[in-house]
């Protein structure tokens, strides 16, 4: 292996997901079959013995891209010349609890996280943020990283996307892979909106395809949205696989590119498009090309989903202002 390997930094590598995923990263699903990693695992003190377990076993399936793993409870140390971070570290919330309720307790985790980016991290860092609520959370750790280009900063809604695909692809009996342009916009929570508008199947408009507005209002928007909680509700714990599996798609779909004739949802810091406030970081359609992403542009939004857009961001704001009156940004 001659390429230089790229510094992937995960936080709370001790935790559900950072299971599911670090095994994934090492065998090369996260950056492509011939990037050789270097793996980097943030933990709390505590987890710190759990995480050495984790690398131990990485360690046991002598991935031939792997070519290292660091363990540290420093920030710092963690992010020092990464490429690509990802912030899962965080807690996750349980029954009855919306994703929002986390703020307090997570908010605080990502201020510092962003510091130590903005002090040590490669020219070419690209960040995506998974602990919840993660656009938030993205935004604090953004603001605390002026010398970071703003765009690094992501957060995830690729698992709403890909929850999105598999419903759609179940009521109108085809393959996900049929399913193109479908888009999550907005936050990764409950008001969340996933738009069939203009996603196409086999060629035709998903939303005439399913014909049928009641179930798009009330089984496909909810279902999609309170996803999350039904995990919960059903596993005694909040998803983990299935999202170290959004993450891994988030971060190849921006790095390799999206698809042609397709794209994905990404939660990206708005450049006004869509009428969402500058700066927040809110759930667009996105194409990948050369490493960088950009908002596909000139969708027309009708009434419909204009008020559910509306309502998402209007959360968003909501959550921008909390974070701010708490200090965290
Ligand atoms: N954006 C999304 O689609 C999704 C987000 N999530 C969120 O991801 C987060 C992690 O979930 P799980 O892995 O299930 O939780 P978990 O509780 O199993 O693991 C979290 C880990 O983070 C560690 N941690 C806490 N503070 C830290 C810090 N300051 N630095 C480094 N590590 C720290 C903990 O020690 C723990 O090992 C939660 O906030 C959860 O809500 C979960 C599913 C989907
Ligand atoms: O719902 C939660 O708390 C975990 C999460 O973000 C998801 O599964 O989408």
């Amino acid at each position: 292996m001659t390429r230089t390997p790229v510094n992937v930094t995960v936080t709370g590598a001790a935790g559900q997901i950072g299971y599911a995923l670090l095994f994934r990263i090492a065998s090369g699903h996260l950056l492509g079959p011939d990037v050789p990693v270097r793996l980097r695992l943030l933990e709390i003190p505590q987890a710190v013995k759990a995480a050495e377990g984790t690398a131990m076993e990485l360690d046991d399936c002598a991935f031939p891209l792997l070519s290292g793993i660091d363990i540290t409870d420093d920030a710092k140390t963690a992010f020092d010349g990464v490429n690509v971070a990802l912030l899962v570290g965080a807690r996750p919330r349980t029954k009855g609890m919306e994703r929002g309720d986390l703020l307090e307790a997570n908010g605080g985790i990502f201020k510092p996280q962003g510091e130590a980016i903005n002090a040590g991290a490669a020219d070419d860092v690209r960040v995506l943020v998974v602990g919840n609520p993660a656009n938030t959370n993205a935004l604090i750790a953004q603001q605390h990283a002026p010398d970071v280009p703003a765009e690094r900063f992501t957060a995830m809604t690729r698992l709403d996307h890909n929850r999105a695909l598999s419903q759609l692809a179940k009521k109108l009996g085809v393959s996900v892979t049929d399913i193109k342009k479908l888009t999550i916009w907005g936050n990764h929570s409950a008001t969340q909106y996933p738009d069939l508008f203009h996603a196409e199947v086999k060629g035709q408009n998903a939303a005439q395809a399913v014909n049928d507005q009641a179930w798009l209002e009330n089984e496909f928007i909810p279902t999609v949205a309170k996803r999350g909680a039904a995990i919960i509700e059903a596993r005694g714990a909040s998803s983990a696989a299935s999202a170290a599996n959004a993450a891994i798609d988030h971060v190849h779909d921006w790095v390799n590119g999206t698809a042609e004739g397709d794209w994905v949802s990404m939660a990206i810091p708005s450049d006004g498009s869509y009428g969402v406030p500058e700066g927040l970081i809110s759930s667009f359609p996105v194409t990948v090309t050369d490493g960088e992403y950009s908002i596909v542009q000139g969708l027309e939004i009708d009434e419909f989903s204009r008020a559910r857009i509306d309502a998402s961001v209007a959360e968003l704001v909501e959550e921008r202002d909390a974070v701010k009156a708490l200090g965290l940004i």
